[in-house]
């Protein structure tokens, strides 16, 4: 879906991104980094509104230096700021970007109806904008997006200024549009946690740089430790823990658990454990992953505790 090759964006003396390399395909992937990361540049690079300083890069086949037009005709886009005309109404506003994305009239009041359903907005569509809250907005400005049955959305900050409930409802949506509509979706947000929900691969810029790029499951398992739950309550957890220690595994407890930090040799460290809950004479009740989150990657050390 999308391809880039050494991307290099810099604005004056600030290099907003540095020789990225990364590679989208299908389904739903999440580009997350913190505010100024790169994000937002690299979608108006993406979609051929901004000239890169240096590098490649291609949308659907298509290069973003010479074929921005075609790719504004098949990508849709929620941009991250507010940019709805307050005295129109959802209803005409959608109608209208489909009309100008090419679709004929009645087609575009048929698609603009059934875009706003899908996005949760029914009767409000016919009042105006200017009136809406930041969540009705934002279904606005998604079905704009979606209107005129693109291949492939970037879905900018979308649960920006939400409420968790409509924050929810919104990663549901976001979630629908990948897996029910088939439209491959970039989404970016700075909430790491809310991105693993939702995408099938994440993509973590940090500062212009690629942090890191891989599938939300390699990413969890890459980041999680061992949990270990042994019968006996909190002493028999504390006793564990402690024999854990003194083996050379950094560990900590967390409710009835013992969770073990990811450990130098992986493939060891089951037997360790099974030993030494053996050795202590303890009821093993599970050893499994723990599924890290996204937000470890970020935290120094990798969250760990000694
Ligand atoms: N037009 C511009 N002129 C100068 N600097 C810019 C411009 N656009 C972006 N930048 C800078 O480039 C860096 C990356 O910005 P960008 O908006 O892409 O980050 P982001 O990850 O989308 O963050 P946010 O979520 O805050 O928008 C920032 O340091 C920003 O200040």
């Amino acid at each position: 879906m999308i391809e880039t090759r050494a991307l290099t964006m810099r604005f004056g003396q600030i290099e907003a991104l540095t020789s990225l390399d990364i590679a989208v395909g299908d389904g739903v992937t999440g580009l997350v980094g913190a505010n100024g990361a790169g994000k937002s540049t690299l979608i108006k690079i993406l979609l051929g509104l901004l000239e890169p300083t240096s590098g490649t890069a291609s949308v659907l086949g298509h290069d973003v230096a010479t074929q921005g037009p075609e790719i504004r005709r098949l990508v849709g886009y929620m941009p991250e700021h507010d940019c709805l005309p307050p005295d129109v109404s959802a209803s005409d506003f959608v109608v209208h970007l489909g009309r100008m994305s090419g679709l004929p009239a009645t087609v575009a009041r048929e698609r603009a109806a059934d875009i706003l359903r899908h996005v949760g907005l029914d009767e409000e569509r016919y009042r105006q904008m200017g009136g809406y809250s930041t969540g009705m907005k934002q279904r606005a400005k998604l079905a704009q997006a979606l209107v005129h049955d693109p291949r492939l959305v970037f879905l900018d900050e979308p649960t920006n200024g939400l409420d968790p409930a409509a924050r929810v409802d919104m990663l549901q949506l976001v979630q629908r549009i990948g897996r029910d509509f088939g439209i491959a979706v970039l989404v970016t947000s700075h909430l790491l946690g809310e991105l693993e929900k939702v995408s099938d691969h994440v993509i973590v810029l940090d500062g212009g740089h690629l942090l890191r790029s891989s599938a939300t499951a390699d990413f969890l398992h890459h980041t999680g430790g061992l949990l270990v739950e042994v019968l006996g309550g909190d002493a028999a957890r504390d006793q564990l823990g402690e024999a854990l220690a003194r083996a050379g595994l950094a560990c900590r407890p967390r409710g009835a658990v013992v969770v073990v930090d990811p450990p130098s040799d992986p493939l060891a460290v089951h037997d360790l454990v099974r030993d030494t809950v053996a050795d202590l004479g303890l009821g093993l009740v599970r050893l499994q992953a723990d599924q890290g989150h996204l937000e470890d990657v970020f935290l120094p050390g990798g969250g760990t505790h000694g």
